[in-house]
């Protein structure tokens, strides 16, 4: 498969890596940070909007390969482009159960976990050496971090960022476009827009407002 990424900067040569060790091939890295397209040791670089005449020329799949989940967003609409128009990248060492389901435009890093009947949506990251369990539901545009433990039945909301190394205990949901810190402990629902902190974890900022540090338990 040849594979165009949208993004050239960190999150973007991992999955650079991960392409390539599955033996397939980077054919171009776009960013705007380029102005025109050209072709250097056999990979295209050029602005973002390249991606229409590179997808017919060379028949390629696209990833956008940029870390933060709101742009991630932003990018997939402002380029409009089909499902199909996608890849789905899955590390060839990491293990997803035949009845998982991933969506387009999904990476799955080294070392994870996909366990049965985990349902992973759109543009996801699941980053190094995390586990989603059994019965997951993670939504569009979610990142969980390396070393994450998301463990049975649990719902992650679109856009939701799990830092590193955090767990959620089974059944609890993560409302759409809320943050948990790295190496957190998730014992309760989190409500969207939401930041949670600690062990256990405390919301420390919500949609309209930022909840009193002195009044939270971290
Ligand atoms: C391959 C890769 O690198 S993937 C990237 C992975 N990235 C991560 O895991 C990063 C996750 N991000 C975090 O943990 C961040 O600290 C966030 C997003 C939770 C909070 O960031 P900010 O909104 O900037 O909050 P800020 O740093 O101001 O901290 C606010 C308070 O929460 C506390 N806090 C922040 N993060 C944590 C945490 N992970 N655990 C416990 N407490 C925390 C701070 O000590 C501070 O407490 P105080 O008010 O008593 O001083």
């Amino acid at each position: 498969m040849k594979v165009i990424l949208i993004g050239d900067s960190g999150h973007a040569r991992v999955i650079a890596d991960n392409v390539i060790s599955n033996g397939d091939t980077v054919i171009a890295r776009l960013d705007d940070k380029y102005t025109e397209l050209e072709k250097r040791n056999d990979c295209w670089y050029g602005p973002s909007s390249s991606v229409h005449e590179l997808i017919r020329d060379e028949q390629a799949k696209v990833i956008i390969a940029i870390g933060a989940n709101a742009i991630r967003r932003k990018i997939v609409d402002k380029l409009n482009l089909s499902d199909e128009q996608y890849a789905t990248i899955i590390h060839k060492d990491a293990l997803v159960s035949p009845s998982a389901k991933l969506g387009h435009g999904t990476v799955v890093m080294p070392g994870v976990i996909v366990n049965a009947a985990a349902t992973v949506g759109s543009h996801v990251i699941l980053n190094t050496r995390l586990v989603i369990e059994h019965d997951c539901l993670i939504g569009d545009y979610a990142h969980v971090s390396p070393g994450a433990m998301i463990t049975g039945g649990v719902t992650v909301g679109d856009g939701v960022h799990i830092g590193a190394g955090a767990t959620v205990i089974p059944t609890k949901t993560i409302g759409a476009w809320s943050t948990i810190g790295a190496g957190s402990v998730v014992i309760d629902n989190i409500e969207a827009q939401s930041t949670a902190v600690g062990v256990p974890a405390r919301v420390i900022k919500t949609a309209d407002q930022t909840v009193s540090t002195t009044n939270r338990k971290v």
